[in-house]
């Protein structure tokens, strides 16, 4: 009786077989059907050579027809053969076009609360190495009933001369598709060892590469550590590769012997039951012929029992991300809230948030400050719905913004976070990114002069590595927040939006933030008092809670008060700080 895990691997081939050929009717349907018909043609080639060789050898001189038969025959295989492979091969190509295409969108529709899931990143990258094997599939079953058919038609063809030779010659195929299905078993296991590792050396090796870490780890002399690192993990993947070529050449080995061994029987039968020099001869030259497609059987079922798994993965991936509505921007909102919201990390000791009451209405300038590990981006986590309350509610509009979508609530904001991104393309594109629609130059210009950044032209490609411009931090800032000019949410939420910006720039950004607040909320990250001042409220957090409120004039004449030692502390006094 089958073991329950060998007939799951054996029902997953079955269904990612299915599925794949599924996939290429629907992608490339011209592709797959030239493919089927070639290689159908292909399979009755070794058998015909049994037939016309028999014949020809029977019939002596006066066999033209066979000798002309038996020419076309062997002088078609090979080019035959080619073409089928070339067929084969484009129809891939098409279908790893589809694959990447549909992942580049699956991963476009993650939405942030996704995204915050620790194993995204993992699914995501392995769904992405999917995308190879699994265009490689398609062919595969086809190639499978392919050699069962070159089989059969060799089976039959010989059959006539003894049926105990025919059915060995068809019992061949069974040592190579077991050996090859222990083998991809084996291979399924392995892969996602070796990948693992591979990914760690290759982060590993990031760090050593890319402009910023590689120059921090060369000023600390610290580069041949992380490169130890690196060996290390290669390594590791060596030995996983090595046990497992180790351990398929034994299996290939013992499956050659006995495919071998049968073969040996048919043409013992042949000659036990004195069939004959024509006969012995005509089953020789055919076994030889389909002895190819029937080790490529064994080949194309391991294959596809080797991508299973990553074809499910991939599947169960792109499935999870369902196909979204486009983002709609809402420009509107009178007023945004966390009404005595709390929130823990799952796993964490102590609650992220307790009791937080924040409101901000239109036109308000406010700010939320405090000590790192306060809570501020948790608080604007759970007002974007990146995280849901434990208890209390988010409420957007008056109204609990819980039974928004995801992209319903989304749109109501435009976030400037810490990490911004910096989308090496051409500046045209990295600003047009605030906006989900496309957007006239005009509009683009406009949002780089808001955010100080109008000395570049729209053309200009950003990042060195692609021949483009290298751009300060402070320019790089400057473009991440010319996309929130753009997007001209309803509601803004900047998290340190100048940390990289000078302080001449910073008080002009923060002017036309100031300029501009009556057609919007503005809620302001900041550990700077001097962008604080002129705020409408300010939210003094501490281990979870608002500790303080008011204005900045409120909160600094209460000398004991949490906000100013908060800025003692930090050697920046407010009142010392703040513009004059
Ligand atoms: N993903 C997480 N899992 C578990 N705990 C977390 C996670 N993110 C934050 N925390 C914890 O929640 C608390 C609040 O963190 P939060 O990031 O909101 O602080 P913050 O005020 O934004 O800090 P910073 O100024 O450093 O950005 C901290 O104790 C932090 O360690």
């Amino acid at each position: 009786m089958p073991s329950p895990r060998r007939k799951i691997t054996v029902l997953a081939a079955f269904r990612t077989a299915r599925e794949s050929l599924s996939d290429a009717a629907g992608i490339t349907p011209g592709w797959l059907l030239l493919y089927c018909v070639l290689v159908l043609v292909q399979a009755g080639l070794p058998g015909a050579q049994v037939v016309l060789i028999e014949d020809l050898i029977e019939g002596g001189s006066g066999a033209w027809g066979s000798l002309l038969g038996l020419t076309v025959v062997v002088g078609a295989m090979y080019p035959f053969a080619q073409v089928t492979t070339t067929v084969a091969q484009r129809m891939m190509l098409r279908l790893r076009l589809h694959y990447r295409v549909e992942l580049a969108h699956a991963a476009a529709r993650l939405s942030p609360s996704r995204l915050a899931m620790p194993d995204v990143v993992t699914e995501l990258e392995a769904s992405q190495s999917a995308t190879h094997p699994m265009s490689d599939i398609a062919s595969r079953p086809v190639q499978v009933l392919g050699a069962a058919a070159t089989s059969a038609v060799l089976c039959a063809a010989i059959w006539s001369f003894n049926p105990l030779s025919g059915l060995l010659v068809l019992a061949a195929l069974v040592p190579t598709v077991l050996a090859f299905t222990l083998i991809s078993r084996i291979e399924s296991k392995g892969w996602p060892q070796v990948a693992e590792h591979d990914r760690k050396a290759a982060y590993a090796t990031e760090q050593l590469i890319q402009q910023r870490s590689g120059t921090e780890l060369a000023i600390l002399g610290s580069g041949p550590k992380v490169a130890g690192l690196i060996a290390d993990r290669r390594a590791e993947a060596t030995w996983v590769l090595d046990r497992m070529i180790r351990t398929a050449m034994t299996l290939e080995v013992a499956a050659a012997v006995l495919t071998a061994v049968l073969f040996g029987g048919a043409l013992v039968a042949l000659v036990l039951e004195d069939a004959g020099g024509a006969a012995a001869a005509a089953a020789i030259a055919g076994t030889i012929s389909g002895l190819n497609a029937i080790r490529q059987c064994g080949y194309a079922f391991g294959t596809i029992v080797t991508a299973a798994p990553q074809a499910t993965m991939y599947r169960r991936f792109v499935r999870s991300v369902p196909p979204a509505p486009p983002q709609s921007i809402v420009r509107t909102v009178q007023s945004v809230a966390l009404d005595n919201v709390s929130f823990q990390y799952p796993g964490a000791a102590a609650p992220a948030l307790r009791d937080v009451r924040i409101e901000a209405r239109r036109g308000e300038m406010i700010a939320l400050v405090g000590v790192n590990g306060a809570g501020k981006s948790t608080a604007i986590n759970l007002l974007v719905g990146s995280l849901a309350p434990d208890r209390g509610r988010v409420l957007i509009d008056g109204t609990d913004a819980g039974g928004l979508t995801e992209t319903e609530r989304l749109g109501h904001f435009g976030l400037l976070v810490q990490e911004f991104g910096r989308f090496e393309f051409a500046l045209r594109d990295a600003v047009a990114l605030g906006s989900p629609t496309d957007v006239p130059d005009e509009h683009l210009r406009t949002a780089l002069a808001a955010a100080f950044a109008k000395d570049l032209p729209l053309d200009t490609q950003l990042g060195q590595q692609w021949g483009g411009t290298g751009i300060s931090g402070g320019q790089w800032q400057r473009v991440a927040l010319a996309r929130i000019h753009l997007r001209n949410a309803g509601v803004w939420i900047l998290d340190e939006p100048t940390s990289a910006i000078d302080a001449e720039a910073e008080r002009a950004v923060f002017a036309e933030l100031r300029r501009t607040r009556h057609t919007r909320i503005t809620i302001v990250v900041s550990h700077r008092a001097s962008t604080l001042v002129g705020m409408d409220g300010i939210y003094v957090m501490d281990d979870g809670a608002v500790v303080q409120r008011g204005t900045y004039q409120d909160l600094i004449s209460q000398p004991d008060g949490r906000f100013a030692r908060l800025f003692a502390t930090q050697g920046e006094h407010p009142l010392n700080s703040a513009p004059h």
